[in-house]
């Protein structure tokens, strides 16, 4: 656990980056700051490995004052990552990884076949071992530099917009990446993002400061969605918060709608189609695509994949009411999806049905008795 109790920062310049800040980073958890330019999260995160030291207040780790605990010492216990990864141009991939293990005398066979493990965890192949920073994409260099931070297990994570410097296709598989090793390894993760969505998508909690170094307001992602607690938090948790809310509540078990199928790569048979749709199904029963049987040029007597309109998102059984919502709306039918967890059809929902669901929410934000739906 981390605790910031009444830590504030004040430069040599008299910019106040920090004003009394308290707040408590859970053990095992990700807490991520996140704010306007210029709010204070760097200056935040850095004081807790003592890169900057606070002008008052204290800020401890599990239950010893950071400030009386050595630099190194403390160091040794937290990882840190920065944005653009921060690699030594000269270094290898691998010597890069194993910096730490080399600083703390690890020997070299035992530093390096721990760096060769973390490259594999965080998905690089073993062949970028020997390569040199210049010759990955900024998203491989991001994942040396989690593989560096990882190397000599601290149980204290610090990143800093560790996932900003990449295109937004990359960053979302960083972040999935990312979630999938924090749920094997369980760090106590502060990290810092400019980003709405990504602290919603990455944080246990999120803490929102606004400039001038306050905290505005910390909360779990569904809370800050739902009960932002006044107008700069709202603004800046952004307008399509209520939809976004959805993404954390559960749809429960949607009573389904059994839905005429039809084999892909079979013959086009259109006799039980209910109103000129047909959702075509892979030989495991997994939805591939609705097809519209006016489309069907004469002759056209097999199911391909380039007759299926697939812009349809579909759902998961047990999943959130956003992705279900989301099922129905871009489904070109209306029927939303739903899929098992193992991706084979189980049937289609409405709109209006999740709609029911909706307005059945308690305040938390759970979904009730499940209504509606089907037989
Ligand atoms: N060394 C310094 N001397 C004086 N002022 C500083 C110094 N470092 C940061 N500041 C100021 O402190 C405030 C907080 O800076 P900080 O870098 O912590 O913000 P941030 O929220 O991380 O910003 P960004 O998202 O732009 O990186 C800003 O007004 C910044 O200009």
């Amino acid at each position: 656990m981390i605790r910031f109790d009444s830590v504030s920062k004040q430069y040599p310049d008299g910019t106040v980056a920090v004003d009394t800040l308290d707040l408590v980073a859970p053990s095992g958890q990700i807490t991520v700051f996140v704010g306007p330019s210029g709010c204070g999260k760097t200056t935040s995160l850095r004081m807790i490995n003592r890169m900057i030291d606070p002008t008052s207040g204290t800020i401890w780790l599990d239950d010893r004052d950071t400030a009386t605990v050595p630099t190194h010492e403390l160091r040794r216990g937290i990882g840190y990552v920065i944005q653009h990864a921060g690699l030594f141009p000269h270094r290898t991939v691998l010597d890069n990884v194993a910096t730490v293990p080399y600083l703390l005398g690890w020997d070299r066979k035992k530093a390096r076949s721990r760096a060769r493990e973390l490259l594999e965890r965080v998905g690089l192949p073993a062949h970028f071992a020997d390569r040199y920073p210049a010759q990955l994409s900024g998203g491989q260099q991001q994942r040396v530099g989690v593989a560096r931070a990882l190397a000599a297990d601290p149980p204290v994570m610090l990143m800093d917009e560790p996932f900003s410097a990449v295109d937004p296709v990359v960053r979302d598989q960083l972040q999935d990446e990312f979630l999938r090793l924090q749920g094997e390894l369980g760090k106590t993760i502060v990290f810092v993002t400019h980003d709405i969505d990504e602290a919603i998508k990455l944080g246990d909690q999120v803490a929102v400061m606004r400039v001038g170094g306050q905290l505005a307001q910390v909360a779990a992602p569904a809370d800050l969605l739902n009960r932002p607690v006044d107008a700069f938090v709202a603004g800046f948790v952004g307008r399509d918060r209520g939809y976004r809310a959805l993404g954390f509540t559960s749809a429960g078990q949607l009573a389904t709608h059994p839905e005429p199928t039809i084999a892909m790569n079979g013959p086009v048979t259109g006799s039980d189609s209910r109103d000129g749709w047909l959702l075509a199904v892979d030989d495991r029963g997994a939805p591939q695509g609705w097809l519209r049987l006016s489309d069907l040029k004469p002759g056209e007597g097999t199911v391909t994949e380039n007759l299926l309109h697939r812009g349809g998102t579909v759902a998961q059984q047990g999943g959130s009411l956003r992705s279900a919502l989301d099922a129905c709306l871009s489904s070109p039918t209306g029927r939303g999806v739903i899929a098992d967890e193992s991706g084979r059809l189980l049937g289609t929902v409405t709109a209006a049905e999740v709609l029911v669901l909706i307005e059945h929410r308690d305040e938390s934000g759970r979904t009730q008795e499940p209504v509606g739906g089907a037989q």
